[in-house]
């Protein structure tokens, strides 16, 4: 016992930095602190967060703020430890934290970072630009630098580093931050940084966001911002305070933030959007879908990637009102939610072709065929690049199924152009399998930008093998004999991400039928299946219009399984998924319990309750 007080004494006379441990409470401390005063020395706050090093034993004073800047932790605090990738944070448990969105984080951090090297790119090619400009005007000028500082040869080296400041670097915002544990992961990750900015409107998150940048030595690239989300992209969305990246990675729905969001990211800037509201997304709330994302959800086998369509429509309805438009990069349906990549550009004569990107969605009660309506169409007038905007014309169905003799849902708008950008995810891909510090997750991610690579890009919505054969009470084909079916009849068929034994093909509903009559006369359906007024009978009455053979197609294995790919998730731990809205621990002050009324009185219009 003497000896224990006798080191803390040293240590605390002697002023030296701390690495506390204790069952409940790790943290590291860069600071050094006044042990007998019991206030910080570098801040002289008397009101800084008391964490025990040795329980029951002594408690001791910390503050990782630079000096002069009095704060406050919560007295009560359990803080745990958390590393992911190259970081290290902390945080208490009133700050919300969800291990499995590693996968989430990791992939942002790829998609960011493969971002910033088209950045530079740009940044290169303008400066040459500008550059060769210059020496057509004067032979003699000779420019070895830009005028705005950037190396013209980082670019080209390709020897952008992480954790390093670029005076031409990349703007990020992180609007949800929580702990700050993904903007500390963009600062520590992603090379050629400018800023990071990780906004939350807790105080105790940004609190812990403070302590995690000085804990992961970040003060020259992050700081961290107190407030409203929408409000910290409002006051940015002048041309020159735009962000280069936004992300966004709320409770439930993003909708709140996404009028500001589309302002406030520069030209081809990229914004980053989790979805965890997949329920509503998925037709079990349509009339919520259509409030929040203004679109109606189906509750049907597609829903995973009509809740994906539905987002993109929805921020390209957004960006349409300040005359810009979207370009989705990925768009993932991921476990229980979406998380979309997508590029905001600039250009009235581009936002008039957003209508022809949109559809409505008829769905068949019965069989479950589906069949889009475009919301437009452009004509080309005279003039290259000219064209005449049209209502779509319809409906493109009968006013009842023509497979079963049901009637239809009409879902959406939803987006209906392709949502991947191929090339960029080939560049992922191989940036994510090269990286020398790989990450966590890193086989997911290129599993299934595998599969997305698979997708046909111009072919939305899917059918999936299981409903299908459960329309007709029929045995289950292999999934190659089914897609050499399609193969063989010179139709394209792929797989979806977003749904395991889905298959989207450019085939009519058709001849989705017409196979599946074949593979019945092969395959019988009971005789009590087929009742007067079932869709069973209905289908399998109807006569088989084109030839089918099963004979397998050299194509029928998609790559991704032949090469044994990681594509779909297995369970990374025991009761993984959404996490209960973060619960608040600590005692607030007078400010922060009318800010807590105002929060929740947003929050009920906002968002679902789980993440
Ligand atoms: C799901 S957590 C963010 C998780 C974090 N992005 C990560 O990867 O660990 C959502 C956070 O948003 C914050 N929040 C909710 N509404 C907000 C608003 N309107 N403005 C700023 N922060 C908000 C909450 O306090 C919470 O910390
Ligand atoms: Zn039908």
């Amino acid at each position: 016992m003497f000896t224990r007080h006798a080191e803390l004494l040293f240590k605390s006379v002697w002023r030296i930095s701390v690495t506390s441990v204790s069952e409940s409470h790790t943290t590291t401390h860069k600071f050094h602190h006044n042990f007998s005063k019991r206030s910080c020395i570098k801040c002289t706050s008397a009101r800084s967060v008391a964490f025990c090093i040795f329980p029951n034993f002594v408690r001791r004073q910390y503050c990782s703020l630079p000096i002069g800047r009095p704060r406050r932790f919560p007295m009560s605090a359990e803080v745990n430890e958390v590393t992911e990738g190259l970081a290290k944070v902390v945080l208490p448990k009133s700050v919300f934290y969800n291990p499995v969105q590693e996968y989430n984080r990791d992939l942002t951090i790829a998609v960011i970072s493969e971002y910033a090297k088209l950045h530079f790119a740009n940044a290169h090619k303008s400066e040459n630009g500008k550059r060769s400009n210059k020496k057509s005007e004067n032979s003699e000028t000779k420019v070895e630098k830009s005028d705005s500082g950037l190396d013209p040869h980082v670019f080209d080296n390709d020897i952008l580093e992480p954790g390093k400041y670029y005076e031409n670097g990349i703007k990020i915002f992180e609007g949800l931050a929580a702990s700050g544990l993904r903007s500390v992961r963009f600062g520590l990750e992603i090379p050629g940084v400018k800023e990071v900015i990780a906004n939350d409107f807790d105080k105790t998150a940004v609190e812990f966001i403070e302590r995690n940048i000085s804990q992961n030595d970040l003060g020259h690239i992050m700081k961290s911002r107190h407030g409203d989300a929408a409000m910290g992209m409002y006051e940015r969305k002048s041309v020159e305070e735009r962000f280069d990246v936004i992300d966004l990675d709320p409770y439930g729905s993003p909708h709140l933030f996404l009028d500001a969001a589309v302002q406030a990211v520069k030209d081809g800037g990229l914004l980053c959007i989790t979805c965890t509201d997949a329920a509503v997304l998925c037709g079990n709330a349509p009339e919520k879908c259509s409030a929040n994302y203004g679109a109606l959800s189906l509750r049907s086998k597609f829903c995973h990637e009509m809740g994906v369509r539905i987002i993109l429509q929805c921020l390209d309805s957004h960006a349409n009102r300040y005359s810009r438009y979207i370009v989705p990069l990925i768009s993932l349906s991921i476990d229980f939610y979406f998380r979309v990549f997508v590029r905001v550009y600039t250009g009235q004569k581009q936002v008039k072709h957003s209508a022809t990107k949109k559809a409505m969605v008829y769905e068949c009660v019965g069989c479950g065929s589906h069949a889009l309506q475009p919301l437009a169409e452009a004509v080309p007038t005279k003039g290259e690049g000219n064209f005449k905007f049209m209502p779509g014309t319809g409906p493109v169905v009968g006013p009842v199924c023509s497979h079963c003799g049901h009637h239809h849902r009409v879902g959406g708008p939803i987006w209906s152009a392709p949502i991947h950008d191929k090339d960029f995810v080939k560049q992922v891909i191989q940036q994510v399998q090269t990286n020398p510090k790989p990450l966590g997750t890193k086989d997911r991610i290129c599993g299934m930008l595998s599969l997305v690579l698979e997708e046909l890009p111009d072919i939305p919505l899917y059918y999936v093998l299981d409903a299908v054969c459960s329309v007709l009470h029929c045995t289950l084909p292999k999934m190659t004999i089914l897609r050499s079916a399609f193969l063989n009849a010179g139709y394209r068929v792929s797989l979806s991400h977003a749904a395991k034994n889905s298959y989207k093909t450019d085939a009519p509903a058709q001849f989705v039928w017409d196979v599946m009559r074949e593979w019945v006369k092969e395959n019988p359906v009971t005789q009590k299946r087929m009742e007067d007024g079932s869709v069973t009978k209905s289908i399998l009455e109807k006569a088989q219009v084109s030839q089918v053979s099963f004979e397998e197609h050299p194509e029928a294995n998609p790559q991704s399984r032949e090469i044994g790919l990681l594509r779909w998730q297995t369970n990374p731990e025991p009761n993984w998924g959404p996490k209960a809205r973060a619960k608040r621990t600590c005692d607030d002050d007078a400010s922060s319990a009318k800010q807590k009324k105002s929060k929740s009185a947003n929050v009920e219009v906002a968002q679902s309750t789980a993440q």
